[in-house]
């Protein structure tokens, strides 16, 4: 169960990102996070992960408060950055995804076991030694998220996860995220690309003005996606109805 009450966050500079932010999820799920620019869609995954605590309310996640319980968090919950240059920091590809599983302290053969088999997950077996500076940036994307499965988390959050895919990429990337979620694992995608996911939804939060505006099912949502400011599906606007987005 991931559950929030009343949860607010305001930022040094004084900017109220989260302003009562309520909802709860059933786990494992296949949520969509959605809404304007500067709703808090990525305030709000930052603080699932744990990163900041909020300024207000309370966040639960599997029972834990990840501002809390950072170390259970960290292996429970992974974050994939909006910009994967945020979150590679390694020299290289291996040591790169090699960086969760060792910071959770596992012993070496589980960090080489693991590493392998999120390289050959993501394609990435043959640049496990290449430098992350020389990757492309769909590559980065790949080891971004081959670095997050590695540290096999329940919880998985996408943080514009398309941005700057090509069609390959994005359905590849679509076919992992379901994956994912078929493994019983809970993901949560922020994206103004809803096109792309909503049909898989099990659940879609809508934010605006830092709380949240709507949260359903795909179907009761979809139709009422413009009234906060987030495209709806072409399907839906042409009539048809919720289209998987590969079916289209
Ligand atoms: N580091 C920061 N310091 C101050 N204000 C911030 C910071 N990061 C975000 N904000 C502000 O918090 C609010 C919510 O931002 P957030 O990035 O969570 O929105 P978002 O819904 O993810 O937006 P987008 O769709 O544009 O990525 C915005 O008003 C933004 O300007």
């Amino acid at each position: 169960m991931i559950e929030a009450n009343d949860l607010h966050f305001t930022y040094p500079d004084g900017t109220s990102a989260l302003r009562g932010v309520t909802f709860r999820v059933a786990t494992p799920a296949f949520v969509l996070l959605c809404g304007a620019n500067g709703q808090g869609k990525t305030t709000l995954l930052h603080l699932l992960a744990g990163l900041f605590p909020p300024s207000g309310g309370s966040l639960r996640v599997f029972g834990l408060d990840p501002s809390r319980d950072a170390q259970a968090v960290r292996a429970r919950v992974g974050l994939v950055f909006q910009d994967p240059d945020s979150q590679i920091l390694s020299e290289t590809v291996a040591e790169d995804v090699a960086f969760g599983p060792e910071n959770l302290g596992l012993a070496r053969d589980v960090v080489r076991r693991r590493v392998d088999q999120a390289l050959a997950r993501f394609g990435l077996e043959a640049l496990g030694d290449k430098p992350c500076h020389a990757l492309s940036g769909g590559e980065k994307r790949r080891v971004a998220l081959a670095g997050v499965l590695a540290v096999d988390p329940e919880l998985v959050l996408f943080d514009e996860p398309f941005t700057h895919l090509d069609w390959a990429g994005s359905r590849a990337l679509l076919d992992a995220l379901l994956e994912i979620r078929r493994e019983g694992r809970t993901v949560v995608v922020s994206t103004h690309d809803v096109e792309k996911v909503i049909a898989h939804a099990e659940q879609v939060l809508v934010l605006k003005d830092g709380r949240v505006a709507r949260c359903g099912s795909p179907a009761h949502v979809a139709g009422e996606l413009a009234r906060y400011g987030v495209r709806p599906p072409c399907s839906v606007l042409l009539g048809k109805g919720l289209q998987p987005w590969l079916a289209a």
